[in-house]
């Protein structure tokens, strides 16, 4: 649990790629896949499938098609004066990981300690689904949504959870289903206060 620059420092890695293939290179590159895994591109159940994976990618990857922050731009500041902390819980999420370009499915919980704006609720989650659909590594996805609220909303506290299976892990390789990986970022005042940190986890379910 610990946040130190919140500047985002890899965010070259997860930017679009300047120039994008045609889609006839992208069909071919299915076709060579369903190849190599042993299958006939030319039989009639998979004429279309490089098509439809084609699109399906774009659906997966659409995060990076848009910029996080902007959902952050709008903010309100009649709240009544409330001071206490904002907890968006069980966001459910799906990934993939860079290395395998495998399913990530998992629940993320976002909070923050405003200071005086708070932001629409349904954005923390647009944040999450930002950098979700990307491929990515766990961590780097934690950080850049903490990073992200930290910088638009210079809220007193930013607290990150993420819980997520990795289907690289289930359905491949080490082939262990049931193993959940955590991952956190904490800052402001829960990374420096035990007691803000303590509350935040048990509103999260996680004290
Ligand atoms: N830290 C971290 N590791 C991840 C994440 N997603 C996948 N991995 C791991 O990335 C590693 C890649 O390891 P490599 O040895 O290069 O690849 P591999 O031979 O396919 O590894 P195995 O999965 O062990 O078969 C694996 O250990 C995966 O479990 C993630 O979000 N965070
Ligand atoms: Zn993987």
């Amino acid at each position: 649990m610990q946040a130190d620059n919140p500047a985002t420092a890899e965010g070259d890695l997860v930017a679009p790629q300047p120039k994008l293939p045609v889609p006839d290179e992208v069909a071919d590159a299915i076709r060579t896949l369903i190849r190599w895994a042993g299958d006939d591109p030319t039989r009639e159940g998979l004429l279309d499938t490089p098509k439809r994976v084609a699109r399906a990618w774009k659906e997966y990857c659409q995060g990076y098609g848009e910029d996080p922050a902007h959902h952050l731009a709008r903010t309100f500041e009649e709240v009544g004066g409330y001071d206490e902390i904002v907890l968006l819980r069980d966001i459910p999420f799906q990934s993939h990981c860079e290395h395998h370009m495998a399913p990530i499915i998992g629940k993320a919980h976002i909070a923050y300690l405003p200071r005086d704006h708070v932001v629409g609720i349904s954005k923390l989650a647009r944040v999450l689904h930002g950098f979700a659909r990307r491929l990515q590594v766990q961590e780097r996805l934690t950080a850049q949504v903490a990073d992200c609220i930290w910088e638009k909303l210079a809220p007193r506290g930013v607290a990150v959870v993420i819980e997520a299976s990795h289907a690289c892990m289930t359905a491949r390789g080490v082939r262990t289903p049931g193993v959940t990986m955590t991952t956190s970022r904490m800052m402001g005042v829960f990374r420096d206060d035990d007691r803000s940190r303590k509350e935040v986890l048990s509103l999260m379910g996680l004290g």
